[in-house]
């Protein structure tokens, strides 16, 4: 089943990410051109995200948090919450504990627990394109931004082109 794509003014918005690996770190840069305030909560920083973790914290961009996640960690003022653990019970939790307190939360390693799908993004100039398919076939949904990124980069490289 296929989800309605909601464009969503998150700018200044609490943010909360749960996990520092290659997904929240792809999830934090996709979020960030969007204006969040995020807070990433992670055990450890495997060692490949370490350093582009320590240069978002050092540009202020983010706020990080380097222990376990646990319960009090949800306080009313996010607005999103992202399990990104590697530990889909954990996820699966913490998606519940949001569920009670009415935070719509999403969890990268079970799609039925998610209230919202992340999706592949394409940002040029003033447009913003969101693509998921109905979760059955992530790899196809990658492949289809991908394209669509390199359409839109050769349009904006023609329209640079033609200006000169
Ligand atoms: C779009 C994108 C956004 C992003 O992640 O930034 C995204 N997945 C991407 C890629 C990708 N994901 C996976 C692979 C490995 C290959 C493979 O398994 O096929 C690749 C390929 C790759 O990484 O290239 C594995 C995977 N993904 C999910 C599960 C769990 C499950 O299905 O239950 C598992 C199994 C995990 C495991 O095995 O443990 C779940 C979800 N992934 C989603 C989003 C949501 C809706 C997706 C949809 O509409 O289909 C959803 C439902 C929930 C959510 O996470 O929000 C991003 C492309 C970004 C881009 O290219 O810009
Ligand atoms: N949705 C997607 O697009 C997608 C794509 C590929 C993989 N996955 C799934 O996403 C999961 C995460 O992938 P990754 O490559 O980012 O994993 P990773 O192993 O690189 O990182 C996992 C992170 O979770 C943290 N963590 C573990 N237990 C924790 C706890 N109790 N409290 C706080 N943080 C904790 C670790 O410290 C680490 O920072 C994988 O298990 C995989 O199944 C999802």
């Amino acid at each position: 089943m296929s989800y309605f794509p909601m464009f969503i003014d998150i700018e200044g918005k609490h943010i909360l990410v749960v996990g520092a690996g290659k997904i929240a770190l792809r999830r934090v840069q996709t979020l960030l051109q969007f204006r969040a305030r995020i807070k990433v909560i992670a055990k450890e920083i495997p060692k490949e995200q370490k350093e582009a973790f320590h240069l978002l914290v050092s540009e202020g961009k983010i706020v990080l948090e380097e222990k376990a996640f646990e319960e009090s960690d949800l306080t009313e003022a996010f607005f999103l919450v992202l399990a990104a653990t590697n530990v889909k019970k954990l996820n699966h939790e913490i998606c519940m504990l949001c569920r009670k307190r009415k935070i719509l939360a999403n969890t990268a390693t079970d799609r039925t627990d998610c209230d919202f799908y992340f999706p592949a993004v394409a940002v040029q100039e003033e447009l913003v394109v969101g693509i998921t398919g109905d979760g059955s076939d992530h790899r196809k949904v990658a492949e289809t931004a991908a394209r669509i990124r390199k359409v839109l980069e050769m349009e904006h490289e023609e329209k640079n082109q033609s200006r000169q």
